[in-house]
C-alpha cells in the first residue's frame, strides 16, 4: 500500500487557524403580544444608526448564554434567566462568515426595561420591523422569524 510521507500528510491535514472570527449573541425578546424588542445602534459604532436585536460579543472566557445575560443587563437593565433561553436562528456575515450571530428566544424577564446606553428602543411587529433601517443580518433574521 502506498504511504503518504509524513510531511505531506501534515500539510493535507493542516487546517488554517483563524482565531479572528467573532461570536455574537442576540436576544429575540417578545412582549405579550409577540412584538420584538429592537434597539438602535449608536452612530459611532459599526452599523451605526441601524436597528438590531439587543446583545453583543461573546468574550473568549464566557459561555454564550452568560454573555447574553450580561449584555442584556448592561443594555436594558433587566435580568434574564440563562436557563429560560431557547436557541433560535443563526446568521453570519463577513468573509467566510467571520461574524456569527446566535439568536436566543425569550419571553420572560424580570425588572423594568431601561435603555442604559441611552439607545433608542421599542417593541415592533414584524411588519413594523421590516420598515426600519436594520443591520444586514437582522434584516435577514427578521424575514426568517416572520415566516
Ligand atoms: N448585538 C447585536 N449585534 C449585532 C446584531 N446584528 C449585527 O450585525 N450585529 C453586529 O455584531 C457586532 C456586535 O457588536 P456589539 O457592538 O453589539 O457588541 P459589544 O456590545 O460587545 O461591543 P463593544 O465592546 O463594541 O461595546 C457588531 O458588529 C454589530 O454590528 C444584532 O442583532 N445584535
Amino acid at each position: 500500500m502506498a504511504t503518504i510521507p509524513n510531511e505531506r500528510l501534515r500539510e493535507a491535514l493542516q487546517v488554517e487557524k483563524n482565531p479572528t472570527w467573532m461570536p455574537v449573541v442576540a436576544l429575540a425578546l417578545r412582549d405579550q403580544s409577540g412584538r420584538l424588542l429592537l434597539q438602535k445602534r449608536p452612530p459611532h459604532k459599526h452599523h451605526g444608526g441601524l436597528w438590531e436585536l439587543p446583545g453583543g460579543k461573546v468574550e473568549s472566557d464566557e459561555f454564550p448564554r452568560l454573555a447574553l445575560t450580561r449584555e442584556i443587563a448592561e443594555e436594558l437593565a433587566i435580568t434574564i434567566d440563562p436557563a429560560s433561553l431557547t436557541p433560535g436562528l443563526l446568521a453570519d456575515e463577513g468573509e467566510f462568515g467571520a461574524t456569527v450571530l446566535f439568536v436566543y428566544d425569550c419571553s420572560r424577564w424580570s425588572g423594568e426595561i431601561r435603555p442604559l446606553e441611552h439607545q433608542e428602543w421599542g417593541w415592533f411587529t414584524f411588519a413594523e420591523a421590516g420598515e426600519l433601517p436594520l443591520a444586514p443580518m437582522d434584516r435577514d433574521l427578521i424575514k426568517r422569524m416572520a415566516q
